[in-house]
């Protein structure tokens, strides 16, 4: 018999999945062993990712946001790396504190490590997030996969991407294959590879090998850095046009709509999905400690 439960929640955003850890005290321990070990498929409950939710207050990477955003999502990959962002994250963490009663309906702000987001949620309705600026350092990169090679761009959306457009999406390979990148300078702390082709006017496909999490079902902050890409290479720049580009993004596991801004402001609208929450055993946890 186990001496304790601790509450989680499984949700999804376009089925980039995660696992929800309601922790508003940042009284939980929850080291890359134990991440991974949540997110594991078979031996854990299984996602791509893992979201903490701490008040900004009580952790020390968001205690400065806290007047700002009364909540911060403490993000972890699926091997319980961490990173700067997560775009289906953020739907899916303001999807849960409106559930919880922990937000009113409408906008809301959440703290992240790439600073703090404007949300906009309505009851079962598609979430608006403002992701910030892209920015492309204009640094050249290529990416190769299955002894295939193409140039890419290198977009970060607070998180570092990698977006390639690419002939055919099989190209990205299979589950086997493990995309690599160079000059590996440009990403110290690696990189989320996208492999992009075209579907339309200003209408694009994608899969993603996320870094820390393999191959996902989506990437939002991949789809914003897609997206704005795509602009570009289309000759698209709202800065100098002086009208909103939106671009659509259909990835494996859903669709995500991205518009950029004359001020540089990226928008991404897309579905945020609670599916199941239930406890954990702790005692089962501790063993990944
Ligand atoms: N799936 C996310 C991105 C998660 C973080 C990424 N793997 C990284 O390490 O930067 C999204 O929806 O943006």
């Amino acid at each position: 018999m186990s001496t304790s439960q601790i509450p989680f929640l499984k949700g999804h955003g376009t089925e980039n999945d995660f696992v929800i850890v309601p922790d508003p005290d940042n009284a939980l321990d929850l080291p890359a062993s134990v991440v991974a070990r949540l997110c594991d498929r078979r031996a854990g409950i299984g996602g791509d990712g893992l979201l903490h939710v701490v008040r900004s207050a009580a952790h020390p990477e968001a205690s400065d946001m806290a007047e700002q955003a009364e909540w911060f999502m403490d993000y972890r990959n699926a091997d319980g790396s961490i990173a700067e962002m997560c775009g289906n994250g953020v739907r899916v963490f303001a999807r849960y504190l409106q559930r919880a009663g922990l937000v009113d309906d409408g906008d809301l702000a959440v703290a992240t490590r790439g600073g703090v987001k404007r949300v906009h949620l309505a009851k079962d309705g598609d979430v608006t997030v403002s992701m910030g600026r892209a920015v492309l350092p204009g640094s050249g990169v290529t990416v190769t996969v299955d002894g295939r090679s193409w140039d890419a761009r290198n977009v970060s959306m607070g998180n570092p991407h990698a977006v390639a457009f690419v002939e055919d999406l099989a190209h990205a390979g299979d589950l086997r294959s493990v995309p690599s990148f160079g000059p590996a300078s440009v990403y110290p702390d690696g990189v989320n590879i996208e492999f992009v082709v075209d579907r339309g006017p200003r209408h694009v496909a994608m899969r993603v090998h996320e870094r820390g999490s393999g191959e996902t079902r989506s990437c939002g902050t991949g789809a914003c850095a897609v997206a704005v890409a795509a602009a570009r290479r289309d000759g698209v720049d709202p800065a100098e046009t002086g009208s909103p580009a939106t671009y659509t993004v259909d990835l494996p596991g859903g669709t995500l709509v991205i518009t950029e801004y004359p001020d540089g402001g990226v928008d991404m609208t897309g579905p945020a999905v609670l599916v199941a929450e239930g406890a954990i055993d702790s005692d089962w946890l501790a063993t990944a400690l």
